[in-house]
């Protein structure tokens, strides 16, 4: 590693350990560590199940995310998050734009940027390993396709490049045809996916190939930024009742994560578990259909009539730095409401079912790995990305005809340089000099 790279990590090291214990330091937080190892302790159970060897179960514990800036020194994004997953179900992440949602789905993902330093436990099935090929699958949140390709098309070729040789080119095709019809796009199958110029698919049918592109290959664990971006609320809806339909489809128990912006209450409904962030912290942790009595328990009742993650992101958004109304006592700022609930929540019965989760999946998957999978060969990738690449070119008409300019234009200027250059050795030897 270069020294400037180890005194910048070492330094990132030093500020996330005083950052920790700046604040760490509050009684609350200390009761909090506390409770993690009585937790642990409580659920070790010899006897447990495993986890079946076939899901994949994430936990992490005590997440810190530190990122360095010149101008400003390391600041946390992620501050001592606690969590689980489990298979079958769809944990939505939620809270203010900035708050840490991307940065939490790419710390779990292991697809953190190098700029960055994390700390604590992210265990797959209660192990500290990286998530084998093919186990996990990640959807960004805009949408890599290429415009000239039909839907079919944009698909297959990535179920061509993803899946290993050993499966059948029948299989592979059929199952671009379901991913395809699990996203409900059979009509527009043979559409073209269009993008800047060309007319297409709607954002809405692009958001969905993205999808299909990345659970062809039937991931165990599926990881969405932002799947409704850009989607008004009915296809919003559309898109995530058929996200959360994947957890329990193909004879797989899919665990889905997603981080998610502005759900409607149909929406919202569909969410198994609820990972609610402020700041890089956790304001609440449960199920989706309790946040709303633990809001109201608080002192932040939701108003009736009212999107209750609208109530949330409201609640805790401290960006425009708006009082909050809060009963007899007047209003009090967006930051002590955000501390109140911080702490509310880590004194709560929740968060002491969220550590005991942790401990007890951690003791279950035990011993159970997650096994990967394998791709194409080198040479089938080769052959299918010089197809997909000869069809890109032959309808983007622009690009054609542009490389063919450009090979006219080097083919007479490599032309002309020998023009006339007569067929004799000295002739010759009168360009070489
Ligand atoms: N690699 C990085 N380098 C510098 N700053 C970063 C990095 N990653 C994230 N941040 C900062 O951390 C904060 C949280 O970013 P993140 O993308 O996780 O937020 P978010 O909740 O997903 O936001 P949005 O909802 O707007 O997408 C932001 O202020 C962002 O600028």
């Amino acid at each position: 590693m270069h020294s400037t790279e180890i005194s910048h990590s070492m330094e990132i090291e030093a500020a996330s350990a005083r950052i920790k214990t700046g604040m760490d330091t509050t009684s609350a937080d200390r009761d909090y560590h506390c409770r993690v190892h009585e937790v642990e302790l409580q659920t070790h159970d010899p006897d447990e199940p495993k986890e079946p060897r076939n899901d994949v179960t994430l936990t992490w514990e005590d997440v810190w995310v530190m990122v360095s800036n010149k101008s400003k020194g390391v600041k946390p994004i992620l501050q001592g998050v606690t969590g689980y997953a489990r298979p079958g179900e769809l944990l939505a992440i939620m809270g203010p734009s900035g708050c840490g949602k991307s940065t939490l789905l790419d710390a779990l993902a292991g697809r953190l940027s190098s700029n960055t330093r994390q700390t604590g436990d992210i265990l797959v099935n209660g192990h500290k390993q990286a998530l084998a090929y093919g186990t996990s699958a990640y959807v960004m949140q805009d949408d890599v396709l290429i415009a000239t390709l039909t839907v079919r098309e944009a698909v297959y070729y990535t179920a061509q490049l993803q899946l290993p040789d050993y499966i059948p080119i029948s299989e592979k095709r059929e199952r671009a045809e379901t991913a395809i019809k699990e996203m409900g796009l059979q009509d527009a199958m043979d559409t073209r996916i269009g993008g800047w110029g060309t007319k297409g698919l709607s954002g809405g049918q692009k958001r969905r190939v993205s999808i299909c592109l990345e659970i062809v290959t039937r991931p165990k664990l599926l990881f969405l930024d932002e799947p409704t971006s850009g989607l008004d609320s009915a296809a919003s809806y559309y898109v995530m009742s058929r996200i959360a339909s994947l957890g329990q489809r193909d004879g797989i128990r899919r665990l889905i994560i997603a981080s998610i912006h502005q759900p409607s209450s149909e929406v919202f409904q569909l969410f198994h578990n609820l990972c609610l962030l402020s700041s890089g912290r956790t304001v609440y942790f449960g199920p989706a259909s309790a946040a709303t009595e633990f809001f109201a328990l608080n002192g932040y009742p939701c108003p009736s009539l009212q999107n209750p993650s609208d109530h949330f992101l409201k609640t805790i958004n401290k960006d425009f730095d708006v009082d909050i109304e809060q009963g007899a006592t007047g209003k009090i700022s967006t930051e002590e409401v955000i501390n109140t609930l911080v702490k509310s929540y880590r004194s709560s019965p929740n968060c002491k079912v969220v550590l005991g989760e942790v401990a007890k999946i951690n003791k279950q998957g035990h011993g159970a790995p997650a096994k990967g999978g394998s791709h194409a060969n080198f040479l089938t990738q080769c052959l299918v990305l010089t197809r997909r690449s000869s069809v890109n070119m032959s309808r983007d008409r622009g690009y054609y005809w542009l490389r063919l300019a450009v090979y006219i234009i080097v083919a007479f200027g490599l032309g002309t340089i020998y023009n006339n250059i007569g067929s004799t050795y000295s002739s010759i030897q009168v360009y070489a000099k």
